[in-house]
């Protein structure tokens, strides 16, 4: 049994081009990742990456506008803790992307993603996310470099998904 603890993850993209930021402190130091964190115990996921958005790199998103796209499930040899990662997309926003004391923002084209700067993750389920794909994965690890094992599937619909989850 885990302990599972909620995290939002966000990335804002356009035709060409997705949002990273260069983490400058805490988790994932010196990573490019999407924008997110911790959900609070008094708020919705929603709110929690509207929040985190906001607080990472000074850009707000129409709640409508931002699309629950993956969730991604990591667990660590010797750890307690389940990271229930919620991962969205938004391609419509307000203000521009700024630094911050957490995250340093920059567009990537996509054949340039910085994968070799990124958790050891991201290679496998970013294909699913760039091809507009909804998607589930889970990934061991040992240590915070190495993957032990993991799998990742497409969904149909992230609505049938929790549906099915909570059964
Ligand atoms: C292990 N493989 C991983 N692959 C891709 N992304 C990962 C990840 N593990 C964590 N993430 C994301 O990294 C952020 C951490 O957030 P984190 O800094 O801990 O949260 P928060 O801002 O609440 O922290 P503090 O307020 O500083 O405590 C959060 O978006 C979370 O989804």
């Amino acid at each position: 049994m885990y302990i599972r603890k909620l995290y939002t993850l966000v990335f804002l993209r356009n035709d060409t081009h997705i949002l990273l930021g260069l983490k400058k402190r805490g988790f994932g130091v010196n990573k490019w990742n999407g924008f997110g964190g911790k959900v609070e115990a008094d708020e919705t996921i929603l709110d929690a990456a509207l929040r985190e958005l906001k607080e990472e790199c000074c850009v707000t998103v129409d709640r409508d506008n931002l699309k629950n796209i993956g969730h991604l499930e990591f667990t660590f040899t010797g750890e307690p803790t389940l990271m229930d990662v919620r991962v969205f997309s938004a391609t419509v926003f307000e203000g521009t992307p700024t630094e911050t004391d957490e995250m340093s923002p920059k567009w990537f084209p996509y054949t340039e993603i910085p994968f070799e700067d990124m958790w050891p993750d991201d290679v496998i389920w970013f294909p699913y996310m760039l091809k507009d794909k909804l998607f589930f994965g889970k990934f061991h690890y040992k240590g915070y470099d190495t993957i032990l094992n993991y799998n990742v599937e497409e969904l149909e619909s992230m609505q049938k998904f929790y549906h099915d989850k909570t059964k």
